[in-house]
């Protein structure tokens, strides 16, 4: 099992992915994880999303997550479906301990001082920053992050190709999520192949775990 910040650290941006058609889960991982982005986070969003996460787990090199985690009953899905890793908009103490007591690395959403004070009152110390770019930006996070020193972030929600060097530049910033890599709609894979290398080159040479 992977480390939350060997999976935050295996390339600079985490595909956030909504899919629509279990077709699409293999053609869409393969082309990311040709591109530089290993660590796939598939949100749970779609009535698909559990197949994809199955379909995505057989694709050689990828470390695939599930997304959009909102209880209990999504981690105990995203866990027997195969996730390596869970990610959440929010933290509750109901999902908070059910993710904890999976062992899954896991990736809370936060919003402000509070939200991540009891995240490290449980024990946690990676967390997303959500909505990063509505939630005040990167002023906003270099503000939280300065006190809350211990705490290493991705910040998602309305970063772009353009502005995940920004993010990036901030020490406690280890990565960034995005869906921007991955267009809604039928797979273009050269095209996704073309944005996953773009993204794995953003804020230096991916760090492999
Ligand atoms: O589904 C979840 O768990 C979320 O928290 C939402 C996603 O992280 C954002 O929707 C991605 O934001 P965009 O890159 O602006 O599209």
């Amino acid at each position: 099992m992977m480390l939350v910040d060997q999976i935050m650290t295996l390339a600079p941006v985490i595909p956030v992915l909504v899919i629509h058609d279990v077709a699409h889960a293999r053609p869409i991982a393969e082309a990311l994880v040709e591109g530089g982005l290993p660590a796939l986070e598939v949100t749970l969003r779609t009535p698909c999303a559990l197949d994809v996460i199955r379909e995505m787990v057989k694709v050689e090199g990828a470390v695939v997550g599930a997304g959009t985690v909102l209880n209990p009953d999504d981690v105990r899905a995203s866990v027997d479906a195969g996730a390596r890793f869970l990610v959440s908009p929010g933290l509750t103490d109901p999902l908070a301990n059910a993710a904890i007591a999976s062992q899954l690395p896991f990736l809370p959403g936060t919003a402000n001082a509070g939200d991540i004070m009891r995240g490290l009152d449980m024990g946690l110390t990676h967390f997303k920053f959500f909505p990063a770019t509505a939630n005040g930006g990167i002023p906003a996070l270099k503000a939280l992050a300065a006190p809350l020193f211990n705490a290493r972030f991705c910040p998602t929600g309305g970063i772009t190709e353009a502005t995940a060097p920004d993010w990036l530049a901030i020490d406690a910033v280890l990565c960034v999520g995005g869906s921007w890599v991955v267009p809604a709609g039928k797979p273009d894979t050269a095209e996704i192949v073309r944005r996953a290398k773009a993204a794995a080159a953003l804020g230096g040479a991916p760090i492999s775990a």
